[in-house]
């Protein structure tokens, strides 16, 4: 088994574990307490406290052992409980064909790229593409040699959002909402990649477009670019999760602002207000070269990605747990990563190496 699947089985023996250790103890508490009344050691008035106290501490610890697992498992953010049934929303999407999104993988750099693809379009996402856009997902979430992700548009425009076509035939709510659920889990399971991921944003990013670019952990703008969260204007909000996640980027004034004005955002207020990392250099796709600003966007991902996969794979998780959970709970998840780099290879080929940081 490869490091990456020997860590989530690790986890998951972990969880069980700590899950059992919170039952025994309940159990022994109250076994405890029960002999001592018999024994007259304790009145009924304490025992009947006590037991109080040992389920509330039982009940909380419960739940934190649970929920650090469940972050572990990556597990879908919605379930039947909430009308989620992913293979059912599968098949009506598919009904909607049109475009592709392609995956190409480099395993001598670890860098993938995530290719929109539906010219025609500018790039929508027909239903059949969100299919798609999930099961590319899956395949990096197995892709355990992988360090960086590059997502972008064909022809030299990001993505305009949700097909139009599309969406007027599911117009109706209860499709509305699958369609949200479905596409939130799948731009969820991308951001949570142990992969540093980049939108390069080339053309516009429209509506879910820009929602798409929100999911990845930076932005490259080229000078002519566009984000723009169109919603407004279609009489909508985002629902792909870009909301949420656009609070958290550029805070609740700014995310505001870009919603209720359907702000074009250039490069320039991009980067005034922290949802642009970086602006590509001017000129290269008048000069006809197209593969000009990928290659860019992949010198410019490399300095992040340099390095053994183990340790930037890491790092990923721990800012991903960072930017997720409550502390406590990010701080027992970085205590779970941080034992599966040390003593690891890397690191002791770095003590070994006495490295200076020079
Ligand atoms: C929760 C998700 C919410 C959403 O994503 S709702 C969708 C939000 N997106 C939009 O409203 C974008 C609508 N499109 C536009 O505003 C313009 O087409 C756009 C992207 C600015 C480009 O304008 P132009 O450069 O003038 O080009 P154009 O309009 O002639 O477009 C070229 C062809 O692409 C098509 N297209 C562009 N965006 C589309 C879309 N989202 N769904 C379906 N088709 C779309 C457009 O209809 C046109 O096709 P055709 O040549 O007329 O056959």
């Amino acid at each position: 088994m490869d490091r990456g699947g020997g860590m989530l089985m690790y986890y998951r023996r972990r969880g069980k574990q700590q899950t059992l250790k919170v039952w025994r103890s309940i159990c022994t508490a109250c076994l405890l307490l029960r002999d001592m009344l018999w024994c007259g050691t304790v009145t009924q008035q304490t025992a009947h406290k006590n037991t109080m106290v040992i389920c509330v501490l039982g009940r909380y610890l419960l739940k934190s052992s649970l929920c650090s697992r469940s972050w572990c498992r990556k597990s879908s953010l919605y379930s039947a409980g909430h009308g989620f049934q992913p293979e059912e929303i599968r098949e009506k999407l598919r009904a909607f064909p049109g475009g592709a999104v392609d995956l190409l993988t480099q395993g001598e750099t670890g860098l993938a790229v995530l290719t929109v693809n539906n010219p025609s379009r500018m790039n929508a996402f027909s239903g059949a593409m969100m299919v798609e856009l999930e099961e590319r997902v899956s395949q990096l979430e197995s892709w355990t040699q992988g360090k960086g992700l590059i997502v972008r548009g064909a022809a030299g425009t990001f993505c305009s959002g949700s097909d139009l076509n599309a969406v007027r035939a599911i117009s109706n709510p209860q499709d509305g909402m699958k369609m949200c659920m479905f596409m939130q889990d799948a731009l969820t399971r991308l951001q949570r990649l142990p992969l540093v991921s980049v939108a390069l944003v080339e053309g516009r990013a429209l509506g879910g477009g820009s929602e798409l670019s929100t999911a990845c952990d930076f932005r490259l703008m080229t000078p002519d670019s566009v984000i723009q969260f169109v919603h407004k204007h279609m009489g909508l909000v985002p629902g792909w999760g870009g909301a949420a996640r656009l609070v958290r980027l550029v805070g609740d004034r700014h995310a505001l602002r870009l919603l209720g004005g359907a702000l074009k955002v250039d490069p320039e207020l991009g980067l005034r207000i922290g949802l642009a990392d970086g602006v590509l250099e001017e000129g290269a796709p008048q000069d006809g070269d197209e593969g000009a600003a990928l290659r860019q966007a992949e010198e410019w991902l490399s300095r992040y990605t340099k390095g053994p996969a183990e340790v930037i794979r890491a790092a990923k998780r721990v800012v991903s747990s960072g930017r997720e959970l409550p502390l406590t709970e990010a701080l027992r998840a970085e205590k779970e990563v941080f034992g599966t780099v040390w003593g690891g290879e890397a690191n002791l080929r770095a003590l070994a190496g006495k490295t200076k940081h020079k």
